[in-house]
């Protein structure tokens, strides 16, 4: 895997850079063919060239497209460009170009610079199959447009889902409360809420989400599914009693790896229910409704 990054990182160095001139025109100008798609994918403020910092910034950015974590990149989780109607590889960086028309996420004032940052560095380390930016940002906005209060995570691992909650959260005045049975990968969360200064936006339970989750039986605004996929429909079971009416559940992993098929029966299936998903072209998300 590290060998591929640097054998990738060699090409963008050889290949890339001594088209720096075009690329920088079509960048600026908009006009011209299609862009390069290791440009496409590394090049974080579109200046059309790759820098010193964007080139040692890709092997973490190669890793982080690794959709199925199996420590292998296959032709459909590398970059392609946007020649057609593909876009960019989504589920990269941080700095991710999600689609032609997307750009990375502009922080709004010195606390979502903070919480980026963290975001960021928390990429640097090991990942656990987290979301990606494109996943995030519409964690993000979901939270932050419905003003949720109260959001239930399944799956803190190290908190990069969590991050972006916050960034809503620290706007919205509410909590997140976030549950993982792994001490060592909480232990790294809490250093990465502590590093984005959000640790008094989230309370972590550790244990078993299916015992330690359902305690609470306070209205949930968003539930936001990442644990075990097997679990899936039981979490389901458990928590949408306490899901409230204008109420959403979000699932990670829709796409890859394979979804539950009975918690997908389940949540399109159901009369109450209503499901779309979103950025399977990524790890997948399913955004379910729980009619008013
Ligand atoms: C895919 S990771 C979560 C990623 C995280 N939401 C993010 O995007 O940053 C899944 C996590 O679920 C946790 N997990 C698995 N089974 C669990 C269970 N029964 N109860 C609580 N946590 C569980 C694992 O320890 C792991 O950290």
């Amino acid at each position: 895997m590290i060998r591929t990054a640097i054998v990738i990182v060699t090409l963008i160095g050889t290949a890339v850079l001594p088209q720096r001139s075009s690329a920088q025109q079509t960048a600026r100008t908009g006009q011209g063919g299609p862009q390069n798609p290791l440009l496409q994918a590394f090049d974080t403020d579109h200046d059309g060239a790759l820098s010193a910092t964007e080139i040692d910034a890709a092997a973490t950015k190669l890793r982080e497209r690794d959709a199925n974590q199996d420590g292998k990149l296959t032709a459909d989780e590398l970059p392609r460009g946007t020649g057609g109607r593909g876009g960019a590889g989504r589920g990269a960086g941080v700095t991710e170009v999600d689609g032609e028309l997307s750009k990375p996420p502009l922080p709004l004032d010195d606390g979502e610079k903070r919480i980026l940052a963290a975001i960021e560095q928390a990429r640097g380390g090991e990942r656990y199959a987290n979301v990606s930016t494109a996943d995030g940002r519409l964690l993000r906005q979901l939270a932050e447009s419905l003003g949720a209060k109260r959001i239930v995570e399944l799956g803190t691992s190290t908190g990069e889902s969590g991050l972006w909650f916050s960034m809503a959260l620290r706007k919205t005045g509410g909590k997140l409360h976030t549950h993982d049975l792994d001490p060592g990968r909480i232990a790294v969360a809490r250093k990465n809420f502590k590093t984005a200064g959000v640790e008094d936006l989230v309370i972590i339970t550790e244990g078993d989400a299916h015992q330690t989750a359902p305690r609470n039986k306070d209205p949930i605004d968003i539930l936001f599914i990442d644990a075990e996929k097997e679990g899936y429909d039981a979490y389901l079971k458990e928590l949408l009693p306490y899901v409230r009416p204008g109420g959403l559940i979000i699932a990670h992993n829709m796409k890859r790896p394979a979804p539950n098929p009975r918690y997908v029966e389940a949540i399109t299936t159901r009369p109450d229910l209503d499901s779309s998903f979103v950025l399977m072209d990524g790890a997948g998300l399913g955004i379910t409704l729980k009619k008013r």
